[in-house]
């Protein structure tokens, strides 16, 4: 197909328009799929295609999923010959690439608004798991029409009779009206691609009233700044304008309107139902929210588009720098990665153990490790992460509340209460891991709400959990109970009492902060023969008896000793050479700078990486 032809940004008619996204469990295919449309619809052609054309940042394309939206402009022309249900003609489609993963559901939702129709990609050799449900609900929550498909039919182990049953099921369509790609092979793309013209309903907007426009992404790029994309409502966005977010009031200069296809071209102005990207002199996401409405400053919009969400942290860490030099380069960086993740959020902290660095907020462990991640990759820094943990409120007695993002903080004196958060959660598996989950979820001190049968042999779990139980190791035992069977899906619903306690470690009577947590009182004895265990094994003996302790308040609760030992290092230096002892010494002496020392105990960084290891969250591979 030629590009040239295909209608003009601003002057294209809105009955012509398409806006549609993906929506899928995490690795059903939504990118490849993309890709696939991206070829078929010839906006990127043989030569420049490469995998995963929208995920661009490296951390994605080497996990393989998807972290930021992505909005691309692409003609589709349905021949005079399959116009059934659509006029002939040229098309335009904009497709909005979602990411899928549990943490990120607040950007799938945004995306969703700029939408009139969903695809719904079930891989057709797994069925429906946890997110499909998650995004189906929320796509259509958003009022979207919902267009099912089956894809990876490819593979030999798909199942489509049985799966298309499924998803009919699901969205309340006839089996056959499912439709059938491979995203691999191209195999039914051109048909869905028809599908979506014929199925999607075209915007509807004022294109006299003053402009309207919903901030579905914003993005922090090093060379333009911040490039702001938009889906236009009413109105039209000019380059021109001068334009106005309405939550803030903030007016900013516009330097450049434009779509992309698939790369960024430049437009004069964007009308109705049109998805676009602004640059304005803005240097930082968080003045370009998410969600924000943005209209032009003279003659504006009063009224602003649905309200938006500010996006709050639900898990906290630490994180310092294992040589203390890299503070400052780790305060940039985090600077640096905040200009482009509006959740991102950071502020200095001291710990006694481990020097200066920061209390970082993050939307989930995955946001968190995929942060910590670019921390030690693009900025090259080596860094200790203290556990994560979510947000209590500590009411105390007199009756003063406390809200608590580090052990640390945990206040003395008589708790009245403490309440914890606490997440709905979905859980689908085949049915013969009932049990096992139960067990899990009971552990996990879970309440279960329901329990729905999706076909025979699959069924639909939902809990409430402590969302302090979630962020740990839930969902890898989930998988390894439920030999990879099992997907999750979560939402914050609320806190909640509980008999929750601080517990302290001790090295020779001193508390190490950064091994304190809040656990349940249950759990905090084990959680103290854990932790005293591990550092037992990890901190290199001494020269004198180091006893380790883990305390409630002032009752010790378990404990280990290291016993003593003298590391002399001249023991094989026979002889008097003695500017070769000096130099062991000096040896010596460089080692321990980089020492922690807690009291009078000396702790390699390497023992506090390892004991604040917690079983890593399988998500860390981007995979189920
Ligand atoms: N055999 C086969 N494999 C496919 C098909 N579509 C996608 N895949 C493979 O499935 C894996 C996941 O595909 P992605 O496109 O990355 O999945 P995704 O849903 O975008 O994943 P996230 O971005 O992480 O949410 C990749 O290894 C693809 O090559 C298909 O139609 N057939």
């Amino acid at each position: 197909m030629s590009l040239t032809n295909a209608p003009k940004p601003g002057s294209t008619d809105p009955s012509i328009i398409r806006n549609f996204c993906i929506i899928a469990h995490i690795d059903h295919g939504k990118s490849t799929l993309a890709d696939r449309m991206l070829q078929l619809t010839g906006v990127v052609d043989e030569r420049s295609q490469r995998a995963q054309y929208l995920d661009r940042m490296d951390i994605e394309r080497e996990r393989g999923i998807t972290i930021k939206s992505q909005a691309v402009r692409m003609p589709w022309t349905i021949p005079a010959d399959n116009a059934e249900g659509a006029e002939p003609g040229t098309y335009v489609l904009n497709m909005i690439d979602t990411p899928g993963h549990v943490d990120f559901t607040y950007e799938v939702s945004r995306s969703l608004e700029a939408c009139e129709a969903a695809v719904l990609l079930v891989d057709a050799a797994q069925g429906i798991e946890a997110q499909t449900l998650a995004n189906l609900y929320l796509a259509m929550g958003a009022d979207l029409h919902i267009i099912p498909v089956l894809n990876k039919i490819d593979l030999p182990s798909a199942n489509v009779e049985k799966y298309a049953a499924e998803l009919a099921g699901l969205v309340g369509c006839e089996p056959e009206e499912v439709l059938l790609t491979s995203a691999k092979t191209g195999v039914g793309v051109e048909a869905l691609l028809n599908e979506i013209v014929k199925q999607t309903p075209a915007p509807v907007g004022d294109a006299d009233k003053p402009a309207r426009a919903l901030i579905f992404d914003s993005v922090y790029d090093t060379y333009r700044g911040v490039v702001t994309y938009v889906r236009v409502v009413d109105g039209k966005l000019s380059h021109r304008d001068r334009i106005k977010m309405m939550s803030t009031n903030a007016v900013h200069e516009m330097l450049e309107v434009g779509v992309i296809s698939p790369e960024p071209v430049k437009a004069g102005e964007i009308g109705v139902g049109e998805v676009g990207y602004l640059i304005t002199g803005v240097k930082d996401v968080r003045q370009s929210r998410v969600g924000d409405t943005v209209t032009s400053q003279h003659h504006g919009a009063t009224e602003p588009l649905g309200g938006y969400k500010h996006p709050n942290p639900m898990v906290y860490a630490g994180l310092y720098p294992i040589d203390g030099d890299d503070y400052p380069t780790l305060r940039d960086a985090l600077e640096k990665l905040q200009l482009n993740d509006a959740a991102l959020t950071y502020e200095p902290e001291t710990s006694g153990a481990l020097g200066f660095g920061f209390r970082c907020g993050f939307l989930g462990l995955l946001h968190m490790e995929i942060t910590r991640d670019r921390l030690e990759r693009e900025f090259n820094l080596d860094l200790i992460s203290t556990a994560p943990n979510v947000v209590y409120g500590v009411v105390m007695d007199d009756g003063t509340e406390h809200v608590v993002t580090n052990p640390s903080e945990y206040p003395d004196g008589k708790v009245a209460e403490v309440r914890e958060p606490v997440v709905k959660a979905t859980i689908l598996a085949p049915a013969d891991y009932i049990g096992t989950i139960m067990e899990l979820c009971q552990l996990k001190r879970g309440n279960l709400q329901g329990m729905d049968y999706l076909s025979e042999d699959r069924v639909e779990m939902r809990y409430t959990l402590p969302m302090g139980e979630i962020v740990f190791d839930f969902f890898d035992q989930l998988k390894s109970r439920t030999k990879g069977y099992a997907s999750l899906d979560y939402e914050r619903s609320g806190e909640q009492a509980a008999d929750l306690v601080k517990v302290d470690i001790l090295l020779q009577g001193e508390p190490v902060d950064a091994f304190s947590a809040i656990v349940h009182r249950d759990a905090a004895y084990s959680y103290g023969v854990m932790m005293a265990g591990k550092l037992k094994d990890l901190i290199p003996r001494q020269q004198f008896e180091v006893p380790i302790q883990a305390a409630i308040g002032a009752r010790v609760i378990a404990r280990e000793t290291i016993r003593a030992i003298r590391k002399d290092v001249l023991a094989k230096c026979y002889g008097g050479d003695i500017s070769r002892k000096r130099k062991l010494l000096e040896k010596q002496k460089a080692g321990k700078k980089r020492m922690k020392n807690i009291g009078s105990v000396e702790v390699p960084p390497e023992a506090f990486v390892a004991a604040l290891a917690t079983t890593q969250p399988a998500e860390k591979s981007g995979k189920k």
